[in-house]
């Protein structure tokens, strides 16, 4: 071969070339050693906190890859051998579990340990800057104006159609005779159209089928994101546009935004026509918008003889006085939003829109995955059952009523067995959040240091030994009022607690209440599994893969003595 000039190789630009690569590799050299150096504090603090073993580099990587099931049993029982607390490395990512109430507390009453960790920023295509994700002014700003609209004076107002929609469901039942099938399949439709109803005032005459099409995108959308978590690569923007998975999240967003977008567009035509809002006449004010600046996040009063879903000594700013919340207290969430908008800047359209998001998905996944585990349970201890349709046959008789908020207040059985369902199967297994400052624990001498993810892991704070003496037996007893006030506070948090609680938390116990009872007053639920049968996955909502098989029978209901 003959070298022409094009070929040859000009010897400015190779030893160009070759400077480049000989500095390159002490560069790169020093870099890791600043950047292991700079780390120093971290992997000293980390290396006193318990954990188990890694390998160089890649650290627990192989613990979190496989299918989603195998993933939640693996890490379940690596931390068996931990009883306070546990660390990973997912490569250079530090990870720390807690699931001592002592800790847990320290975490969830802080005012600074707010800040979610990045695994949130998946969501961020899907949910924008909304409630979930948010952190500092923002979430301030956007909580104290979302929080009054699900307080309990704005949930009263919702009986009615929590009622309506619970016989739709039981009609729906009735249709699956007495064969097996998955709970879930009816209780996400179920809950996206109470969601549409209540929380976004779209009446059901005006829903279309899109509401089940939007359970099952969130669904799937949610295992994107579960694959995201656990891939060092996918982590990555620019690889994860190069996968399948990225145009697959694409057209799960067209559904999932479609839906919102077309809330937001006829709650916008309904408030032009004046017919929007729970109560209509409702206006909102200067004064009220100021009101809620003032309303305190902590130590509030709370409806007598209810926790809803939380622990009766723990109080956030849902547990507000009525009278605290003034003339406005009545708006349901998109009224208020939408009405705020109208009356100033206090949120933008991009703004409303990512919070519809934001409760579509965090009010609808949730509340379907603990209504089908309660199904579930029920099914599976039958004498337990039994006291729960003698406690609704002692409040309603041979009737065939709805509900009202004083039947409520009266099932104190089945909302014992719905915080045991919590306990045991909460719907949100983990909540994480990223310091930016060291923690000192108080199990122990351990401080996690800044940098870090701390989680507090609920699945296995519920099953914490050493506060449930038989952790994985279903026994509604746990929420005897006298077993509840023996506990420390922060030993039961399926809703989370403090500044960033759920905020759903009353509007999911009480739906529930009303759904479930509704349910049960109708049917008796059976289940040829049991719990050990059960395949837990926590693709981002705790779930079972193999579906929530149940069977139906209808039941007699029994005339009150
Ligand atoms: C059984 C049902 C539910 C459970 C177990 C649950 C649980 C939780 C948990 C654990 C958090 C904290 C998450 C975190 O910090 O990562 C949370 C936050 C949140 N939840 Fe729920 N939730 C339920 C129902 C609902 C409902 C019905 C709604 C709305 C209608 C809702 C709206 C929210 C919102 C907006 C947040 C973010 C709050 C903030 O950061 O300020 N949730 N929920």
């Amino acid at each position: 071969m003959t070298l022409t000039k094009d070929t040859m190789a000009d010897p400015a630009i190779i030893s160009a070339t070759s400077v480049f690569y000989f500095l390159l590799l002490p560069t790169l050299l020093l870099w890791f050693i600043y950047w292991r150096l700079s780390r120093r504090r971290l992997y000293e603090l980390a290396e006193r906190i318990p954990g188990p073993k890694g390998h160089p580099i890649i650290g627990n990587l192989l613990d979190v890859i496989g299918s989603s099931a195998t993933v939640f049993k693996c890490v379940v029982s690596k931390s068996m051998n931990f009883p306070n607390l546990a660390k990973i490395w997912i490569g250079p990512r530090l990870v720390v579990f807690l699931y001592d109430p002592r800790d847990v507390e320290i975490i969830l009453s802080s005012q600074v340990y707010i800040d979610k960790s990045p695994e949130y920023e998946f969501f961020k295509p899907w949910l924008g800057d909304g409630l979930l994700i948010s952190t500092g002014r923002k979430w301030r700003s956007h909580r104290k104006l979302i929080a009054p609209t699900f307080h309990l004076n704005v949930l009263k107002g919702f009986i009615d159609l929590f009622n309506e929609n619970s016989r739709h469901v039981v009609a729906k039942l009735k249709a699956e005779g007495s064969k097996t099938f998955d709970a879930h399949d009816h209780m996400s439709e179920a809950t996206v159209e109470i969601l549409l109803e209540t929380a976004m005032g779209v009446s059901k005459k005006t829903q279309d089928k899109s509401g089940y099409e939007y359970a099952l995108a969130v669904m799937k959308m949610c295992d994107i994101l579960h694959v995201r978590h656990r891939s060092i690569f996918l982590r990555s923007e620019f690889l994860f546009t190069l996968t399948k998975y990225y145009k697959q999240q694409g057209r799960l967003l067209d559904i999932i935004h479609g839906l919102t977008t077309k809330v937001i567009k006829k709650k916008k035509e309904a408030l032009e026509k004046g017919t929007a809002g729970i109560i209509p006449s409702a206006k909102i004010n200067e004064a009220y918008l100021k009101k809620l600046d003032s309303v305190p996040t902590t130590e509030t009063a709370s409806v007598d003889g209810l926790s809803f879903g939380q622990s009766s000594g723990l109080k956030d700013d849902l547990d507000v006085e009525e009278n605290d919340i003034g003339e406005k207290k009545r708006l349901a969430f998109l009224d208020l939003l939408l009405e705020s908008a109208r009356n100033g800047a206090l949120i933008s359209d991009t703004e409303i829109k990512e919070q519809v998001d934001t409760i579509m998905f965090e009010g609808h996944d949730t509340t379907a995955a603990a209504s089908s585990f309660f199904l579930s349970l029920m099914g599976i201890h039958q004498k337990i059952q039994d006291r729960v349709i003698q406690e609704l046959d002692e409040i309603f008789g041979d009737s065939d009523r709805p509900a009202t908020f004083q039947d409520t207040l009266e099932m104190k059985y089945l909302e014992r067995c719905m915080m045991e369902t919590l306990r045991m199967f909460p719907p949100v297994p983990i909540i994480a959040r990223q310091l930016t400052e060291d923690v000192k624990l108080a199990s122990g001498d351990y401080t996690v240091p800044a940098g870090a993810t701390v989680t507090v892991a609920t699945y296995k704070l519920h099953r914490n030994p050493s506060i449930y003496p038989n952790p994985d037996i279903f026994d509604p007893d746990n929420f005897l009022p006298e077993r509840q006030a023996n506990r420390h506070y922060y030993a039961f948090v399926p809703f989370s607690a403090g500044p960033r609680s759920c905020v759903g938390r009353k509007y999911a116990m009480l739906k529930l209440k009303i759904l479930l009872s509704t349910i049960l007053r109708n049917f008796r639920v059976y289940s040829d599994l049991t719990e050990k049968d059960f395949q837990l996955q926590a693709d981002i909502i705790l779930k079972r893969e193999e579906g929530f098989r149940v069977r139906l029978a209808p039941r007699q209901r029994t005339a009150k003595a």
